[in-house]
């Protein structure tokens, strides 16, 4: 069994967050961990209030986990603010970890700052750095860069300069391109496309800790750096085409075993 963590906060509704990577995490067929850096009171309309747990507590959940258990991969979402982020990279780097999917979490589709505008340099210095593979949509990518972003020929200016920032690998996710939802791979010399039609639902609530909770359990499995982002293409692509209303709003993906198992995405 293959253990992967989600630092991350917690969605109340289920659809992102936490919730959603510990779902994609057993689809995938490994053993999901977590640490807790937030509790969010959302649903499908919006974030309503948020409360950060303390660094203190941040730090030991960490301990608690790589003090006893072999992690073969982590995934890190919700980061809130600058303290959070120093523990979190402070603590990791005692125990020179690997295979660290950094999703940039900023601004939910609602709207609400999930990161606080001030800590954005923070996650720039210190998370980005430790990052195997960095996933930023359009906005967070813009936001990184300075760079406008409306085109693959945008985003791959983007992804050379967010390279210079320290991660190995870096996956811009096109899912609010105009046309198709195309992501890119930079790997610092080649370009790599991993396009799907655009599907036609208001129901995308946790697309992105979706796809990079479905790479961290990939990386996990030991898929290489490539495989690991098309399988999770593929795994992203196939909840979002099942995704569903729950509540009055914008409605999570879908992740059953059964599904992935028979399309053969997972063994
Ligand atoms: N309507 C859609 N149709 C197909 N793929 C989508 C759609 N929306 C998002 N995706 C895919 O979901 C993943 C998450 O992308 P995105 O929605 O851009 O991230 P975020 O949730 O961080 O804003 C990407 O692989 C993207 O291509
Ligand atoms: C607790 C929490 N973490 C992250 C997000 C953002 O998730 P994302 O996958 O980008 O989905 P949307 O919010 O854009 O639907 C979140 N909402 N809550």
């Amino acid at each position: 069994m293959k253990n992967v963590l989600t630092i991350a906060g917690s969605d109340s509704c289920g659809g992102a967050g936490i919730q959603a990577d510990l779902k994609t995490f057993s689809a995938h067929g490994v053993y999901g961990m977590s640490v807790i850096t937030a509790v969010t009171a959302q649903n499908t309309q919006g974030v309503f209030a948020v409360e950060d747990i303390s660094a203190e507590l941040i730090k030991k959940q960490i301990e608690a986990i790589y003090d006893d258990i072999k992690v073969d991969a982590v995934k890190i979402g919700m980061v809130s603010k600058i303290e959070t982020i120093t523990t979190i990279s402070e603590t990791l780097q005692r125990y020179y970890v690997k295979n660290i999917v950094v999703d940039p979490v900023m601004i939910s589709k609602s709207g609400y700052h999930l990161l606080q505008p001030e800590a954005k340099t923070a996650l720039i210095n210190n998370l980005l750095p430790l990052a195997t593979v960095v996933t930023p949509n359009l906005m967070e990518a813009e936001v990184i860069t300075g760079v406008e972003i409306k085109n693959i020929e945008n985003m791959k200016k983007a992804a050379l300069l967010i390279h210079k920032m320290g991660p190995q690998y870096i996956l811009i996710k096109g899912g609010h391109l105009e046309d198709e939802a195309t992501d890119l791979l930079y790997d610092g010399d080649d370009f790599y496309y991993y396009p799907s039609p655009r599907i036609q639902t208001k129901n995308t609530h946790g697309t992105g800790c979706t796809l990079s909770s479905a790479i961290a359990s990939n990386l996990a499995r030991g898929l290489s750096i490539n495989l690991a982002i098309e399988k999770a293409k593929e795994y992203i692509t196939i909840a979002i085409q099942n995704s569903f209303s729950i509540g009055k709003g914008v409605g999570p993906t879908h992740h059953f075993h059964e599904l992935y198992s028979k399309v053969g995405l997972i063994d």
